[in-house]
């Protein structure tokens, strides 16, 4: 169970307090995530119970968390469905339990959607481009703390435990990313506030709707371009139980692409940088998985993430065939 840090009922109810939610009547640890600790409270007020979500953040500190609050509070301000954080009397939204930051924010509706159909996926792809066009006026910054600068850091930590091919590939994908950072079309990439994780675990549905994104705990400024890209990667593969198979799925792809597009289309550098981004995407996710698998910060810490999923997704948008990939993108023009 992802509960690091144990709450006491009597502090955790003297925050919701002070966050006018009520009186705890329940402290529920929640099993799931590997980040942070996380429970399910319930309160009463004025007759009425209420659940909300309490995170204890383990990895994340007091200078970086106000990015990732604010950027949900003005989303949630917005219209767009992400929890909102609780406020105290004095407006503030990050608080303290057992020395570590926390906060406090309202419980979504439904359950994740693990084998998503072409339905959902364009769900996700219509809210994702709203995401991104309410985001341009959000006041605060913070680059993606998992972007290019930490993969160029990180590859040689975790080059000891790879395989000859699998350095290989890395070292060759790490190289190709930089090669891409400089050219002229990626710094023409439209950029702003992007999740940069959303992937269908962080993602409700109720009846079919689509009640929120979640998990805001590495969002940073980015490209909207490699948002997208994490999520083709992570929603629109065909689906095992075991996620073990990870190939293009061109049918799920085009519903994400093409909803996304109806709302924000793509530039011309947008358009011509998606390989490179899907690929980019892929390394992300690998080199955070290789990191957890084999440098785990806390010996209690759950289950990490299989990496080969995303070594065989990375593989895969490598030799990914150039027409697949502008089909994708022609099926708008077609419908547009
Ligand atoms: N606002 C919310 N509304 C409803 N359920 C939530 C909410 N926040 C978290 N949960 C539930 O708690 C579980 C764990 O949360 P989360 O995925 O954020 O864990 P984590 O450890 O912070 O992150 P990670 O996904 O990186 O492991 C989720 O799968 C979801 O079931
Ligand atoms: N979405 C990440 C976990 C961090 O939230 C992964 O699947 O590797």
């Amino acid at each position: 169970m992802a509960v690091y840090t144990e709450v006491p009922f009597d502090e955790a109810a003297a925050l919701l307090r002070a966050l006018n939610l009520g009186e705890l009547t329940e402290l529920r640890g929640i099993h799931g995530g590997i980040e942070n600790t996380n429970y399910f409270v319930t309160t009463e007020r004025e007759g009425q119970h209420e659940t909300h979500v309490l995170t204890v953040f383990e990895r994340l500190g007091f200078e970086q968390l106000p990015y990732y609050l604010h950027f949900m509070k003005h989303l949630a301000g917005k219209g767009i469905p992400v929890p909102e954080p609780a406020a105290d009397a004095q407006g503030e939204i990050l608080h303290t339990l057992q020395g570590k930051p926390a906060a406090v924010v309202n419980k979504l509706r439904g359950h994740s959607e693990l084998a998503p159909t072409e339905s959902h996926c364009r769900a996700v792809g219509d809210m994702l481009a709203r995401l991104h066009l309410a985001g341009r006026d959000f006041g605060m910054s913070q680059p993606n703390l998992r972007g290019l600068p930490w993969w160029n850091e990180t590859v040689p930590v975790v080059l000891p435990h790879l395989s000859a091919s699998q350095s290989a590939l890395i070292r060759t994908e790490l190289a190709y990313q930089n090669h891409v950072a400089a050219l002229p079309a990626y710094a023409a990439l439209p950029r702003g506030p992007v999740h940069a994780d959303l992937f269908r675990d962080n993602v409700m549905f109720e009846d079919g709707e689509l009640t929120g994104f979640f998990d805001f705990y590495f969002a940073g400024n980015d490209s909207f371009l490699f948002d997208l890209a994490v999520c083709l990667n992570d929603w629109c593969i065909r689906h095992s139980a075991d996620d073990s198979d990870g190939q293009h799925d061109a049918a799920l792809a085009q519903a994400m692409a093409s909803a996304y597009q109806a709302v924000r289309p793509l530039n011309a550098a947008e358009r011509s940088l998606l390989p490179a981004m899907l690929r980019a995407g892929a390394l992300r996710f690998w080199l955070s998985r290789l990191w957890d698998w084999h440098l785990p910060r806390d010996a209690s810490m759950l289950k990490p993430h299989d990496p080969t999923h995303f070594e065989r997704v990375l593989r895969e948008r490598v030799g990914l065939a150039p027409d697949l990939l502008a089909s994708l993108l022609e099926e708008h023009s077609l419908a547009a």
